[in-house]
């Protein structure tokens, strides 16, 4: 690949200066208000605009995850547009605590529009942008400072005189937004909004929400909560006044500017659902809601059926969200690497073992978890996808496979073994290993295939066995066997020529007290060579370690280990 040649057409984003900057200092402390554009910056973008049922669609999710502030169209873009907010006002599908937002070029006619568009409803707000940057005034529009103000003046006055003359009891609300703001001059950003004020009279019972967006992401986070922190210190009418904020996410920084932004002082973000929108999208009120809620701040909407907003976000815009999206994309859960599995593993079994031994359930504890920043059931999302096995996965992430999907917690010794056997099947196929495959390799290496009524032979060398009973014992959570246990499973296996050595639990308590569980006992015997592993089965305790050993056996001898004919007979 070429160097790269085309820096020279670029230019360094000027800071503003701000020196006395308060903002590093905050911290966040509650959610802001939130708007969804996703009907309208978020439809705008879409190489098919929603279709009605798509929009109503997406407009009874919004509602349901508990947005208050939605702006649902540009009503004179489309018959469509018009008519979708004709069909929430007519089929009063708009719940009394939700306000709808329109919005309208600063164009005499089309706010005309724009108003009408919201005959019979109870409450909305009415939203102009016009741009305000210098290369807009001049590329654009061919107009001086002065003229940029009185389009911001004239559009004002149009939704003052249409919503008098068309709405009624409407209780209008309005918006205004100096269109690429972060471009825009801080001084004449004010300049043009302070104008508007005057014309609206912001007061008591009469707010204007004021809305800043970086319509194309330009600069570092940093700099866009500089100019924040400037024009909350700068814009008169605080009290009636709502600083909010529209970030763009062009530099991939839309999330961090929107933070650093709401510590400078915005208070209202809008946004779209997994970041859909213009270019690479609104910032995202997914990442930002879940961002909040994982710092132990309530964003006031309800993420905990995540993949359903996903698959109605994807049905909506006939777009994808990309699997590594934060919080909802479909692997942001899952552990591939070996080291990451592991820690995952260990982490689980603390957290329930905490919980244990507080009388709790899971989900009233902290989440304390390597590598996953948010406990998946606080999404809707299982424990189930959060390890899957490829060549990059280890022993932890094996052992947590067979826990989590077949019920068997393996000894340690058995873990390190059985991960080879799955990594060389991972590397022979490159590719995923399933649960149920996982299952059945183990089952193939460690299970005896003979008949089940066959015995042991007398050995004639001394065989030694340590067992290892799968689920804590009923008096030991410590994985301490009780001794007549010992002894009876001793019994069983010494006429054949077997000296239990050792026998431990593995795995929790609770499976031991499950009435419809199998016994599950893995052996590790040594007929005189290495120490061979098998797996055994059985409706009780003797059952399955005489099956565990007999398995072990036929592995012995399938393997040449010297002796191991002389186990087993047939
Ligand atoms: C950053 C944002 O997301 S802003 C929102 C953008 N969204 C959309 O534009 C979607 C909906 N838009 C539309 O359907 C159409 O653009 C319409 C119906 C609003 C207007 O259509 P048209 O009248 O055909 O004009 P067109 O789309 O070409 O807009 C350009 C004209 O509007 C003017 N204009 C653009 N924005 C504004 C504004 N905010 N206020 C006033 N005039 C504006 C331009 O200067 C230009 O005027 P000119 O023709 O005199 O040079
Ligand atoms: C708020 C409007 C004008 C907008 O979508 C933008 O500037 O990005
Ligand atoms: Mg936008």
């Amino acid at each position: 690949m070429k160097a790269d040649r085309s820096s020279h057409r670029y230019q360094a984003f000027v800071p503003m200066v701000l020196p006395d900057r308060t903002w590093p200092d905050r911290t966040l402390t509650a959610p802001p208000r939130w708007l969804s554009t996703d009907l309208r910056d978020g439809n705008q973008a879409l190489v098919n605009p929603m279709t009605p049922a798509r929009k109503l669609a997406m407009f009874e999710l919004l509602v349901e995850m508990g947005y208050k502030e939605i702006e649902v169209g540009f009503p004179v873009a489309s018959q469509d547009e018009y008519d979708f907010v004709r069909m929430l006002i007519e089929q009063d599908r708009i719940p009394d605590d939700v306000r709808i937002t329109v919005m309208s070029q600063a164009r005499d006619e089309l706010i005309r529009r724009t108003v009408e568009s919201l005959r019979g409803a109870r409450s909305a707000v009415v939203h102009v942008y016009n741009a305000t940057a210098p290369l807009f005034r001049d590329l654009v529009f061919g107009i001086g400072r002065q003229e940029c103000v009185d389009l911001a003046v004239q559009g004002t006055a149009a939704v003052m005189r249409y919503g008098e003359r068309l709405l009624g009891d409407c209780d209008l609300g309005y918006q205004y937004s100096p269109e690429l703001f972060n471009e825009t001059e801080p001084d004449f950003a004010v300049e043009v909004c302070e104008a508007v004020m005057d014309l609206w009279q912001p007061g008591p019972g009469r707010e204007i929400v004021l809305n800043f967006p970086a319509t194309v992401e330009r600069s570092t986070p940093n700099v866009f909560a500089d100019q924040i922190e400037w024009l909350d210190r700068n814009l008169s009418r605080p009290e009636y006044r709502c600083l909010s904020i529209h970030p763009h996410n062009d530099r991939g920084t839309g999330v961090a500017a929107t933070e650093l932004a709401m510590m400078a002082g915005a208070k209202r973000v809008e946004g779209c659902l997994f970041g859909g929108g213009e270019r690479a999208g609104n910032v995202c009120l997914v990442t930002l809601g879940l961002n909040m809620l994982t710092h132990g701040i309530d964003p006031g909407i309800d993420f905990s059926d995540l993949d359903r907003v996903r698959r109605t976000v994807e049905y909506c815009s006939e777009l994808p969200v990309s699997p590594r999206h934060p919080y909802g994309g479909d692997l942001v859960f899952t552990a591939f690497s070996g080291s990451h599995q592991d820690a995952i593993k260990k982490g689980f079994a603390a957290l329930e073992a905490e919980a244990a031994a507080a009388g709790q359930s899971v989900r009233d504890r902290m989440w304390r978890m390597p590598y996953l920043p948010i406990a998946p059931e606080d999404v809707g999302r299982s424990y189930e996808a959060v390890v899957r096995i490829n060549s990059q996965s280890g022993k932890g992430g094996v052992a947590y496979v067979m826990s989590a999907w077949h019920g068997l917690d393996l000894p340690r010794d058995l873990q390190i073994e059985f991960a080879r056997t799955v990594q060389s099947v991972a590397d022979a196929t490159g590719a995923e290993i399933t649960p149920d495959r996982i299952g059945r390799l183990f089952e193939q290496e460690y299970l005896s295939t003979a008949d089940e009524t066959r015995q042991l032979a007398v050995s004639r060398v001394p065989v030694f066995a340590e067992l290892f009973v799968d689920g804590a014992g009923p008096a030991s959570a410590d994985g301490a066997v009780r001794a007549d246990e010992i002894a009876s499973l001793r019994e069983t296996l010494q006429p054949w020529g077997v000296e239990v050595r050792d026998v431990r639990h593995t795995g929790p308590e609770s499976k031991s007290h499950d009435p419809e569980r199998e016994a599950a006992v893995y052996a590790r015997c040594d007929f005189g060579g290495e120490p061979v592993w098998g797996f055994g089965r059985g409706p009780d305790l003797h059952a399955a370690a005489f099956s565990a050993v007999r398995a072990a056996a036929a592995r012995a001898r399938e393997t040449a280990v010297e002796l191991a004919e002389a186990v087993e007979r047939h």
